[in-house]
């Protein structure tokens, strides 16, 4: 129990993730109930006013572990002294627009935040980048960033594990709860491997549970890899609370450790594990503790694995590439 109060930056505040988010970390979602929450909330200049409408919704709250709330849109003044910053303002994909159009729009943004959080934030800052292509712009944060550990950023695939047991527990008629060890590797987009051959269910083997590889092939892997576009589809916005939620557990298991035997995805900079080059952001196996985080090593890859590692490993090589083109990184 901490009664000293936690700065958590958000970017993107009033957006619609935002609007979800912020109520959840206000309410103990994230420390607990007995920790207080100073809330340091970043906007374009336009959205100020929308974001002072939420902040009066935050006050009406009445949340006990809400300490304060700061507005502003100078990143220098809402990252100074922050633990811990979510970078989830960017501009998100709307109907027909492919992932790769992001990369321009949002290089700029990741760039000057990436140099905001080197200059003022705490030292022992953790940065959680949701917006997207959040791989991308994690790595382009973490190199505007050269004063920050490299392991203090990543990038969020929580939501498509998360979406990946779900699928597994409707499958096989269990529990989420009872499904751990669930792994999605590299980037956050239609090329993401979801892995259930390392995990389990009850502790026996997902893959031998299900036993269908027509529907871990053809089904799964393809319902959660395009799981964004399906919901914007049907919703006409992306995703929004469910990638609030993923942002919460992710920091949360970040911060206070994954449970033991279990272990959590999250995209992180490659030490070269698992024959992914080496620098890139990639999705992998992690445990994590005290703040720290640890690709899982020693997993036994098959064929089929190893092509879907390195078909999304090259699509974010591809990304690297372009974004050091135009000079990001
Ligand atoms: N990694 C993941 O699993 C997921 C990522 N996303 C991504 O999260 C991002 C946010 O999504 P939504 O909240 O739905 O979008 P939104 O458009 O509702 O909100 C984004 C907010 O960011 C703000 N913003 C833009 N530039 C900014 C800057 N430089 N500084 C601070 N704020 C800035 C905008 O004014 C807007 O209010 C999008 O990139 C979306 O694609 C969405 C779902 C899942
Ligand atoms: O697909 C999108 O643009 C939104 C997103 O990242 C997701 O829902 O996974």
């Amino acid at each position: 129990m901490s009664t000293t109060p936690v700065k958590v930056a958000v970017t993107g505040a009033a957006g619609q993730i935002g609007y979800s988010l912020l109520f959840r970390i206000a309410s103990g979602a994230l420390f607990g109930p007995d920790t207080p929450v100073q809330l340091r909330l970043l906007e374009i200049t336009p959205a100020l006013k929308a974001l002072e409408g939420v902040v009066m919704e935050l006050d009406d709250c009445a949340f006990t572990t809400l300490d304060s709330v700061e507005i502003g849109d100078d990143a220098n003044t809402i990252f100074d002294g922050a633990n811990l910053a979510l970078l989830v303002g960017a501009r998100p994909r709307t109907k027909g627009m492919e992932r790769g159009d992001l990369l321009e729009a949002n290089g700029a943004i990741f760039t000057a935040q990436g140099k905001a959080l080197n200059e003022v934030a705490a030292d022992d800052i953790r940065i959680g980048v949701t917006g997207n292509p959040a791989n991308t712009n994690a790595l382009i944060a973490m190199s505007n960033a050269p004063d920050i550990p490299k392991e203090r950023f990543s990038a969020l695939t929580r939501l498509d594990h998360n979406r990946a047991l779900s699928q597994l527990a409707a499958k096989t008629g269990s529990k989420v709860a009872d499904i751990t060890k669930m792994t999605i590797w590299g980037n956050h987009s239609a090329t993401q491997y979801p892995d259930v051959f390392h995990a389990e269910i009850g502790g026996r083997n997902a893959a031998e549970v299900v036993d269908d590889r027509d529907w871990i092939e053809n089904d799964f892997i393809p319902t959660v890899a395009k799981r964004g576009a399906a919901i914007i589809e049907a919703r006409g916005a992306s995703s929004a609370a469910s990638a609030a939620s993923a942002t919460i557990d992710a920091a949360r298991d970040w911060l206070h450790g994954t449970p033991e035997g279990d272990w959590a995805s999250m995209a992180v900079v490659s030490d070269g594990s698992y024959g992914v080059p080496e620098g890139l952001i990639y999705s992998y196996p992690v445990t994590t503790s005290n703040g720290d985080w640890e690709i899982v090593q020693g997993l036994e890859i098959d064929e089929f694995s190893r092509g879907k590692m390195d078909a999304t490993a090259a699509e974010l090589v591809e990304e690297r590439d372009a974004v050091k083109e135009l000079g990001l990184i």
